[in-house]
C-alpha cells in the first residue's frame, strides 16, 4: 500500500517537473522567435535599465508577459480586473460589445452639469476638511497641529464628493449638520454614526470593503461570517454593510448612477450584443458599475492630492507659484461664490493643472495598464522602428510610470537636488503639462476638451498616460482634474503647507521624499502599512520659509 501511494506520490511530482520544465522551454522558444531580449521568472523596474531597452518579455513555465514602455493599441487585459467585478459586471471589466454598451450608458454621466456639480463639492468638502484640520481656534493660532491623518483624511474627502456627484448622497464632516430639507432617505448615508440598520457608517463601509477586498472575493459569505481572524469579521461587517446602503439607496435621487439606471440605451442593441432588443442595466449591473465608480472615483484623486501635498510641502518656491496664479484668478472671493464657468478654464490653464499633471507623472495612482495581444493571431508590432511578431495572446503589462521618467522622451538635465544624471525623478511642476485627449472613437469619451494651458511643454504621444488613451481611457478624467484643481485654488488661496519639522530634523525634504518613493501599488499608488509624512497647514504669511528671500 506504502508502495503504491509513494509511486502515486512519484509519478505526480514527475508531471509536475515535467510541466514546468516543458512550459519553460516552450515559453522561452516563443520569446526567443520574437527576437526581443527576455528574461526568466524575476521581473522588475530597473531591468529596463539593466537591459537597455524599452521592451523585454518574461518567460516563466506558465507564462509569457511583454514588459514595455511604448503605449500600442492593443485591447486591455480584462482578466486582470476580475477581482472589480464582485457586485456586477461593469464599464472597467468588461470588453467588447458588452463594455461598449456599459460604456455608452455609463459615459452619459460623464458631461458638464456634473463636472459643475463636482466643482462646488469639491470646494464645500475642501472647507469641511480645513475646518476640521484648524479646529476652533486653529485660524487665530494661524496654524493647524501636525497632522498625520492627510491620506485618511483625503480618502474622506474625496468619498464625500464622489459620494455627492455619483449618488446626490450628503457627506458631512465633523461639526457639520445635513440640510434641513433634505431627502429623508438620504440622511442615513450622512450620518457620522451608524444608522438604524447599519453596524458602521456608510463612508467606512466602502472604505473598509475595498480594503479588504481581496478577502471578500476569496472567502463565501458564510465563511467570513463564522471565520475567528479579524480581517474576516472586518470583511463580513463591511460588505454587508456595503451592500445593505447600495440596496437602500433611493434610485431616483442618485446623480451619476441615477442617470445611469434611468438611461435606457440603444433600441437596437441587446446585452449580448444582438439586436431589436431594448437593454436596461439590471441591478447587479448597477450595483457593478455603481462599486466601480466609487473606487475610481475617489481613491485615484484622494492619492493625487495626498502626494500633490507632499510634494508641494517639500517644495515652497512652488507653494509660491501656484498662489500667485489663484490670486490672480480669485483674488480673495470667498469659495463658495467661486463660478464653475467663469472659474475653470483659467484655472485648468494655470499652473494648478500644471502641478496637478506633474504629480500625476511623479507618483501616478495607475502605474501600469495591463494588455494583450490579438488572442488568435500573431500580432505583430514595430518598437523603435523594428516589427515583433508575438504569440497569440500574449499578457503585456505597459509600464507606465517607467515611460513617465524616460530621458528619450523627457527634456531633462542634471539633477540640481539628487546630483544625478537626470532630474527626471524631481518635482518639477514648470515643465509639463498633458497632452490634449485624443479619443479614438468620439462617442464613447466623456469630455474630449481641453483643460491644460498651452505654455508647457507637451509630452510626446504615449509617453504620458495618467489617465491611459483612447477608446478605454478614463471616463472621470475631467471630473479628477476639476475636482483636485478646485480642491488646491481653495486650500492655497488662504493657505501653505509644511513639512512637521519638530519632528524631522533637518534632512527632513530627503526623507520626505525617501517616503513618498516607497509607495506601493494594491488597488492604486499609495503608502502602505502606515507609513506617512507629518505635515502643517499654516495661514498664508505666517510660514517658516516666509523669511527666505529666495522665495519672495
Ligand atoms: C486622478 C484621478 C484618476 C486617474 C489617474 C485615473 C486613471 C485611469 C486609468 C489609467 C484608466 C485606464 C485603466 C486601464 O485601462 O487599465 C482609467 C479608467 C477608468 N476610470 Fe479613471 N482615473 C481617475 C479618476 C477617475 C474618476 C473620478 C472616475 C469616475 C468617477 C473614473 C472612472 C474610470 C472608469 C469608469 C474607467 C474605465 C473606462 C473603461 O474601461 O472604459 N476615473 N482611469
Amino acid at each position: 500500500m506504502a508502495a503504491t501511494v509513494l509511486a502515486a506520490i512519484g509519478a505526480g511530482v514527475a508531471v509536475a517537473v515535467y510541466a514546468y520544465v516543458s512550459g519553460l522551454q516552450k515559453n522561452i522558444a516563443k520569446a526567443r522567435k520574437t527576437g526581443l531580449v527576455y528574461l526568466g521568472y524575476s521581473t522588475g523596474q530597473t531591468h529596463f535599465d539593466r537591459l537597455g531597452t524599452e521592451t523585454f518579455l518574461v518567460a516563466t513555465p506558465g507564462s509569457l508577459t511583454m514588459h514595455t514602455q511604448s503605449a500600442e493599441t492593443f485591447p486591455k487585459d480584462v482578466a486582470t480586473y476580475g477581482v472589480l467585478e464582485l457586485f456586477g459586471k461593469n464599464v472597467l471589466t468588461t470588453e467588447g460589445a458588452l463594455w461598449s454598451i456599459h460604456r455608452k450608458v455609463t459615459s452619459a454621466s460623464f458631461n458638464e452639469k456634473n463636472a459643475a456639480y463636482t466643482f462646488t463639492e469639491a470646494i464645500n468638502q475642501t472647507k469641511g476638511l480645513l475646518n476640521m484640520w484648524f479646529g476652533p481656534d486653529g485660524e487665530t493660532r494661524g496654524t493647524t497641529r501636525t497632522i498625520r491623518s492627510l491620506e485618511h483624511d483625503t480618502i474622506t474627502w474625496a468619498l464625500n464628493i464622489i459620494g455627492y456627484v455619483g449618488f446626490g448622497l450628503r457627506l458631512l464632516w465633523p461639526g457639520q449638520e445635513l440640510p434641513k430639507d433634505l431627502d429623508p432617505r438620504l440622511a442615513k448615508y450622512g450620518s457620522l454614526d451608524p444608522p438604524p440598520g447599519h453596524t458602521m457608517t456608510f463612508v467606512d463601509s466602502v472604505a473598509l470593503t475595498l480594503e479588504r477586498i481581496m478577502a471578500i472575493m476569496v472567502f463565501p459569505e458564510v465563511l467570513l461570517r463564522v471565520l475567528p481572524f479579524r480581517f474576516a469579521k472586518e470583511a463580513y461587517k463591511a460588505k454587508i454593510n456595503y451592500v445593505r446602503y447600495m440596496d437602500d439607496a433611493p434610485r431616483d435621487g442618485m446623480d451619476i448612477i441615477g442617470q445611469l439606471v434611468q438611461s435606457k440605451y440603444g433600441e437596437n442593441a441587446g446585452k449580448d450584443g444582438s439586436s431589436n432588443t431594448t437593454f436596461k442595466l439590471d441591478d447587479s449591473d448597477i450595483i457593478g458599475n455603481a462599486f466601480i465608480m466609487t473606487v475610481a472615483g475617489h481613491e485615484t484623486i484622494a492619492n493625487t492630492l495626498y502626494f500633490g501635498l507632499l510634494e508641494l510641502a517639500n517644495n515652497p518656491a512652488a507653494q509660491r507659484r501656484l498662489q500667485h496664479d489663484i490670486d490672480s484668478i480669485f483674488g480673495t472671493t470667498d469659495p463658495s461664490t467661486w463660478d464653475y464657468e467663469t472659474n475653470i478654464s483659467p484655472l485648468l490653464a494655470s499652473h494648478v493643472s500644471a502641478y496637478v499633471n506633474e504629480t500625476l507623472r511623479l507618483v501616478p495612482p495607475v502605474t501600469g495598464i495591463p494588455k494583450v495581444t490579438t488572442p488568435d493571431v500573431e500580432h505583430a508590432i514595430t518598437i523603435n522602428g523594428r516589427t515583433y511578431v508575438f504569440p497569440a495572446g500574449t499578457s503585456c503589462y505597459l509600464v507606465a510610470v517607467c515611460a513617465y521618467r524616460n530621458p528619450r522622451w523627457w527634456p531633462t538635465r542634471p539633477s540640481k537636488r539628487t546630483g544625478k544624471q537626470t532630474d527626471l525623478d524631481d518635482y518639477l511642476p514648470e515643465s509639463i503639462e498633458e497632452e490634449d485627449e485624443i479619443v479614438d472613437i468620439a462617442e464613447y469619451s466623456g469630455f474630449q476638451g481641453s483643460d491644460v494651458s498651452a505654455s508647457l511643454y507637451r509630452p510626446v504621444r504615449g509617453s504620458y498616460l495618467p489617465f491611459s488613451d483612447g477608446a478605454r481611457s478614463c471616463l472621470g478624467r475631467r471630473i479628477a482634474m476639476v475636482e483636485m484643481a478646485a480642491a488646491l485654488a481653495a486650500i492655497f488661496q488662504r493657505y501653505s503647507v509644511e513639512l512637521a519639522v519638530d519632528e524631522w530634523a533637518s534632512d527632513r525634504e530627503e526623507k520626505s521624499q525617501e517616503t513618498i518613493g516607497q509607495a506601493e501599488t494594491v488597488l492604486t499608488l499609495k503608502l502602505q502599512g502606515g507609513r506617512h509624512v507629518p505635515v502643517r497647514f499654516v495661514t498664508r504669511g505666517k510660514e517658516r520659509f516666509v523669511s527666505d528671500p529666495e522665495l519672495l
